[in-house]
């Protein structure tokens, strides 16, 4: 009970929530152990609101850190990492252990408030959940592993190399997985010896915070986690932040692009996790029902906003009928509604403007000549207490070509738009013909064509007869503009420490002068 009473939700509330029925007073920065009203002062103070996107209600506000608060969260982030970056592996490994084993604990509480908050059905939510502490349990198992080299040289001299932290690292993240994009950042970043200071999207601030309330609980040091609260300013504030080693961003390409620019002029490291228009390709060859569950899969998950969908989904010209016949109808089955409902399978989009977006994108798809085969259209629940939720009805689209802009931009929403084609050459072209570069599916029984396929794609995962798993023992990331730099898997350790190379002289030096 001593645990619970320090949640950022007093758990009656949770036990008894219901879409519409959360209120939240609490301070949502997170700072040197606790939670505090930004200090005020240094420019941004803006307030804020949250919405819920269900119901269109305001759960809370909050006041956007400015430089004041900016600098007490990186000194803080300062202080524990002289502390933390100290501790051997395995002494990090124990106490992220015990913050995974607490977030399995605390699953359910997690889930409900990233459904209120974000709009995605709480089954999904779980998910999102589970992938999060399975990324801190596995960082947690690696940050015992992490090593130098030692390399032997002649006369008996030789060389070690020293595998140490980044430092302060920066956390920037989007609004459609805030807990899980938390967790794929702090865990690498924590279990490699660094802080982090955590900035979520200003459209989802909540769990950010239960996540390092958790970490507190687990034993890291006062301010190892910092979360501070903003969108434009704030995110710019830490970019530039003279104490601030490392940026990892996940969000949009034109954002990216500035983090990009503000922290080149300090020379700082940056992980850029960015927007996609990936791929589908079905071959005639491949199990139709298997394909038709993967563009589904790769299409309609948290109402379609997910960087790495495959959202130009080409299928070959001889099975199209019949693809597009199966998957329409099962899109018609997706049961839309309150989130918090188990058998809810689609909730609602993040805001009114964003779902504004979305269907002005099908309206423009229409006249550009492609042909709405369900959905598309707002979806208003029977429930009054939903009536004003930014819902829609998947859609999927039919023939659509290369140049429509449904095909060319990334539209963060459930909308699938179908293509078909004729040869294997011919699609890889097709498939490739795009700035972005994050993720790619093929669906064949023919095991050469997959590999051959997967050779060929410029797309940093591509699935093979499946889409969208992510199980955190593979490196996620993106090729062309979805970014550079990995998360989860092993590679990621790469872009959270830094190689020190240290001569070690047994003889005498040799010079000239
Ligand atoms: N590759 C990946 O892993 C993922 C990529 N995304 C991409 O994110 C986009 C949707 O998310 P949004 O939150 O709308 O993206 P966004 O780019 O608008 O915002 C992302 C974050 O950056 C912050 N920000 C805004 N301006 C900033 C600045 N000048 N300096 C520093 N930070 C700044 C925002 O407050 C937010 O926290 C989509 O394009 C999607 O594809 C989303 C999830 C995963
Ligand atoms: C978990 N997964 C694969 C569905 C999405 C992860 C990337 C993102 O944050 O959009």
């Amino acid at each position: 009970m001593e645990l619970l009473r320090t949640r950022l939700i007093p758990v009656s509330l949770l036990r008894a929530a219901s879409t519409g029925a959360i209120q939240l007073k609490e301070p949502l920065n997170y700072r040197h152990g606790g939670r505090v009203q930004p200090s005020a002062g240094g420019g941004d103070s803006k307030r804020d609101q949250v919405y819920e996107p269900a119901t269109g209600h305001v759960i809370c506000d909050f006041v956007c850190s400015g430089k004041q608060e900016i600098d007490l969260a990186v000194q803080s982030a300062r202080e524990a990492y002289t502390a933390w970056s100290r501790l051997s592996g395995l002494e990090r490994s124990r106490i992220l252990l015990e913050a995974a084993r607490l977030i399995r604990e605390q699953r359910e509480d997690i889930a409900i408030v990233e459904s209120i908050n974000t709009g995605k059905p709480i089954s999904e939510s779980r998910i999102d959940v589970d992938i999060a502490w399975q990324a801190v349990e596995y960082f947690a198992g690696i940050a015992g592993t992490l090593a130098g080299q030692h390399i032997q040289l002649s006369g008996g001299s030789f060389a070690y190399t020293r595998r140490e932290p980044l430092g302060v690292c920066v956390g920037i993240g989007a609004w459609n997985y805030p807990f899980q994009i938390a967790c794929w950042k702090s865990a690498p970043a924590l279990a490699c010896g660094n802080a982090m200071v955590f900035k979520p999207s200003p459209l989802t601030p909540l769990t950010a915070v239960m996540l390092a309330e958790i970490y507190t609980q687990a034993g890291v040091p006062n301010g190892l986690f910092n979360v501070v609260q903003g969108a434009v300013e704030t995110g710019n504030l830490l970019c530039s932040h003279k104490g601030v080693t490392k940026v990892s961003f996940t969000g949009s390409v034109p954002t990216g692009i500035k983090v990009m620019e503000t922290a080149a002029k300090s020379v700082k490291h940056v992980t850029l996790e960015l927007g996609g228009k990936s791929p589908l390709i079905i071959f005639s060859d491949c199990d139709l029902e298997n394909a038709v569950k993967g563009a589904l899969l790769a299409n309609f998950l948290s109402q379609g906003e997910v960087c790495c969908n495959g959202t130009r989904v080409f299928v070959q010209k001889d099975i199209l009928a019949a693809f597009l016949e199966k998957v329409v109808a099962k899109t018609k089955t997706i049961k839309l509604g309150d989130p918090l409902l188990e058998d809810t399978r689609m909730g609602a989009l993040i805001s009114r403007p964003h779902l504004d977006r979305v269907l002005s994108y099908i309206k423009q798809a229409k006249e550009q000549g492609a042909n709405v085969l369900c959905g598309g259209d707002l979806f208003v629940p029977d429930e009054a207490k939903l009536k004003d939720g930014y819902f829609m009805k998947p859609c999927i689209l039919g023939d659509c070509r290369d140049e429509m802009t449904c095909v060319e931009e990334e539209i963060f929403g459930p909308v699938m738009s179908v293509l078909s084609f004729h040869t294997e050459e011919e699609v890889i072209e097709r498939a490739n013909n795009t700035k972005f570069g994050l993720a790619a599916g093929v669906f064949t029984r023919d095991l050469t064509r997959a590999h051959r396929m997967a050779a060929a794609l410029q797309a940093g995962t591509c699935f093979i007869n499946n889409y969208n798993v992510s199980p955190v023992e593979i490196p996620f990331g993106g090729y062309k503009m979805s970014g550079f730099g990995k998360e989860n898997g092993i590679a990621t350790i790469e872009y959270y420490t830094q190689l020190k190379s240290v001569y070690v002289e047994m003889g005498d030096p040799e010079c000239p002068f």
